[in-house]
């Protein structure tokens, strides 16, 4: 497959790339850096600078290129920003999204796998959450990525395009290589920020909220990684150019961990303390979120093969580790 990846000099889209290429697919990528690297990208993929939002540039690139599908990671995505600045979310996500569906649609590319997430749901209904379940976003990142599932749909529905929405869980672990791995700035996410604390680059981990509605009081999230997650994204765009249905699909082990349980785990890998200050909650954390992935699982034909949210974290560990020798 010749496949475009939007937003591919990010975390999760640079991992897709590597795996593309891996696996002897063509990748072109389109990413304007606003938080992603340069040099993440492979070096066999062809990189274009410029937004998706831009009607143009994005035009020019796909009648070029002629690829078979879009893989579309490019958005913001940090849940605690979105709720203090909703303007760079609507702005981005949704018009960037609205624009680079415009633009396939006028060129002819009829494929799309789209990156969502379980922010989709908001507080769940039930545990393993099914696609079927509600979504009520409890913040303005899952409610722009909702809307842009829902705008998917819609121009499917008006132009035929076809797609598969992979509601993420939470994303973790680094290439085997050490090579890419997550790198944003400032960090929010939690075990780059736990490995932070474990290399010297922080003091301490501050858990938002020790009362919520779990065991330990602290939030419960399902965390997949980042390796199996490029794999799902390769089996969508192979389901959909083989002439699949679109569909919606959750990414996760269907297992749950609490921010206490991970900073135990990371004490574990790193053989750090890891000292942890309770701290007041972070708007917009739902209390739980686990995903089933039996969907996904029997549409897509997908196994995740690293599950165990140590793994995760050793990959992690690794590339952190090299940062501190840079
Ligand atoms: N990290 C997670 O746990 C997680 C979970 C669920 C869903 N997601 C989704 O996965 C996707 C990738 O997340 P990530 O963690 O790799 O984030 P990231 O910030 O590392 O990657 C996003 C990439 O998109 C690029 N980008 C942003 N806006 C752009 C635009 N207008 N035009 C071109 N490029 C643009 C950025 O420069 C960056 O390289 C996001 O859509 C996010 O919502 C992430
Ligand atoms: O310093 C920190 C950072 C995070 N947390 C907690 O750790 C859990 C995980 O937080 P992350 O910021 O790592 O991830 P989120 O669950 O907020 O969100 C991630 O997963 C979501 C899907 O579940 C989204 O898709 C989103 O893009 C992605 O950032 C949350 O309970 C959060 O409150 C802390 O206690 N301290």
């Amino acid at each position: 497959m010749k496949v475009l990846v939007t937003g591919g000099a990010g975390y999760i889209g640079s991992h897709a790339v590597y795996a593309l290429i891996e696996q002897g697919h063509e990748v072109v990528v389109v990413d304007n850096l606003v938080t992603g690297h340069r040099q993440d990208v492979h070096k066999d993929a062809t990189f274009y600078h410029g937004s998706i939002a831009d009607y143009r540039f994005m035009t020019e690139v796909l009648r070029k290129e002629k690829v078979d599908g879009v893989i579309h990671f490019a958005a913001y995505s940090l849940v605690g920003e979105s709720m203090t600045n909703p303007y760079k979310y609507y702005d981005n996500n949704m018009s960037g999204t609205n624009v680079l569906l415009k633009a396939m649609v006028d060129c002819g590319v009829n494929n799309i796998v789209f990156s969502s997430t379980a922010a989709t749901y908001g507080e769940a209904q039930n545990i393993p959450i099914l696609e079927t379940d509600p979504t009520n976003p409890t913040n303005v990142y899952g409610e722009t990525k909702l809307a842009m599932e829902r705008m998917i749909n819609w121009y499917h529905k008006a132009h035929g395009a076809n797609y598969v929405s992979l509601r993420y869980f939470n994303v973790a672990g680094a290439h085997p290589s050490g090579v890419i791995g997550e790198k944003h700035d400032p960090e929010t996410h939690l075990i780059p920020i736990i490995l932070q604390v474990a290399s010297g680059r922080r003091e301490a981990i501050n858990v938002f909220g020790d009362d919520y509605d779990t065991a330990d009081g602290t939030c419960i999230r399902d965390y997949i990684h980042v390796c199996d997650l490029a794999e799902a994204h390769i089996l969508a765009m192979q389901y959909l150019v083989n002439g699949g249905a679109s569909t919606i699909c959750n990414l996760g082990n269907g297992e749950g961990f609490s921010v206490l349980e991970m900073i135990e785990a990371a004490r574990e890998v790193t053989k750090h303390p890891i000292p942890a200050i309770i701290s007041p909650r972070r708007a917009g954390d739902p209390a739980k979120l686990i995903a089933s992935s039996a969907k996904a699982q029997e549409i897509l034909g997908w196994t995740p093969k690293h599950p165990a949210v140590k793994d995760m974290i050793a990959s992690a560990w690794a590339v952190e580790k090299q940062k501190m020798k840079q």
